[in-house]
């Protein structure tokens, strides 16, 4: 049951196997004799030096993964030198997970209760995260068919949304709010100097609607193919977003990214990072905190190799005469 919460999406799931087949269909054209050395890739986000592009996407619920719970995340990342996006649905309080790695940023689903939601901003800038990733596609909740089958409903006994206690100690359920809207996020600003990221953005007149309205990065995501079934492959949507934005703030994707190819190809059609959900909680699963310092640092190996085969010394030299459809 908890298996099957993490693996699997939407409807058909013909997004979440989109997502995939897309990159499938995608093919490097690489460069030669360019003398690239060592590959360098540092990259730095609102501020923050990385040691690499990938990023762990936020996911509900990690100790159902394993008893390490998000503070194993967090340790894993830390060790590789990248960010988490701790979920605003996480099952430890974020100044937990703070204690055990860093950078963060934290995922918020704006609440229906405006002073909640601003406890709650309050709460993870307190506890040291840097960024607020807004998550925007999920005016209602996606119809999980295997959830449904499995009737997973609930955590079990003794778990919960830790940080979604409010006031009295009570522990709110996350809610969807289909009447939000840039209003709202307007007023987000309000609440917090952090940087704020919109994520779930697939059409590039809401790229545009976002920067309009003073967002400070754009992830282009379809909740790894868990909200729309039918949506379009992330990969598929990028280059207009990219194009759209035009460097004026930073553009982040996820959504089926597997390898280091996957990675170069994301940042060839216009990424500056990319995020990681699935492959973190397999990880995270099989082997705890060391389990996902593990699987980032294979991706990270990958991507540099990718890079070296195909003339690149630095992400930013990735661009998209690289690419090209498979015949
Ligand atoms: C089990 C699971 C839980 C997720 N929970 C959240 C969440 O709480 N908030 C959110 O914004 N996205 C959530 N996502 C979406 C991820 O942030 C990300 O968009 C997606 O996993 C990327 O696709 P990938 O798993 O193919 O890498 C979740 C995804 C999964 C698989
Ligand atoms: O966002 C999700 O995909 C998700 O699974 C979730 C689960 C619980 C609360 C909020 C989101």
């Amino acid at each position: 049951m908890h298996a099957d919460f993490f693996a699997g999406g939407a409807g058909e799931e013909r997004t979440l196997r989109g997502n995939l087949a897309a990159y499938d269909r995608l093919r490097i054209v690489p460069r030669v004799l360019r003398a690239t050395g060592e590959r360098d890739l540092r990259t730095t986000l609102f501020g923050t030096g990385l040691s690499t592009p990938v990023l762990v996407a936020p996911t509900a619920f990690h100790l159902l993964a394993h008893p390490g719970g998000e503070a194993a995340t967090a340790e894993g990342a830390a060790a590789a030198g990248t960010v988490m996006v701790v979920s605003m649905a996480a099952t430890q309080p974020v100044e937990a997970i703070a204690a055990a790695g860093g950078p963060l940023w934290f995922q918020l689903y704006p609440q229906p209760d405006l002073a909640f939601t601003a406890a709650v901003v309050k709460r993870a800038e307190a506890a040291g995260c840097r960024a607020l990733v807004v998550t925007v596609d999920s005016p209602v909740f996606g119809r999980r068919e295997r959830d449904l089958r499995n009737r997973f409903t609930d955590l079990p006994d003794g778990l919960a949304c830790e940080n979604m206690r409010d006031a009295t100690g009570r522990v709110r359920t996350v809610e969807m709010d289909a009447t939000l809207g840039w209003d709202r996020l307007a007023r987000l600003r309000e609440v917090t100097g952090l940087p704020l990221l919109v994520k779930g953005i697939l059409h590039p007149a809401d790229a545009r609607l976002a920067v309009e309205h003073g967002m400070d990065g754009v992830i282009v995501s379809n909740h790894g193919g868990r909200q729309l079934d039918g949506a379009i492959a992330t990969i598929d949507a990028l280059p207009a977003v990219a194009e759209t934005v035009g460097r004026r703030v930073p553009v982040l994707v996820d959504g089926g990214i597997r390898r280091g190819t996957d990675v170069l190809i994301a940042l060839a059609l216009g990424a500056d990072a990319v995020l990681v959900g699935r492959p973190v909680l397999e990880a995270l699963a099989a082997g705890g905190a060391r389990g996902v310092q593990r699987r980032l640092e294979r991706l990270t190996a990958d991507l540099d190799h990718a890079m070296a085969l195909a003339g690149a010394k630095r992400p930013a030299e990735l661009t998209p005469d690289l690419v090209a459809v498979a015949g």
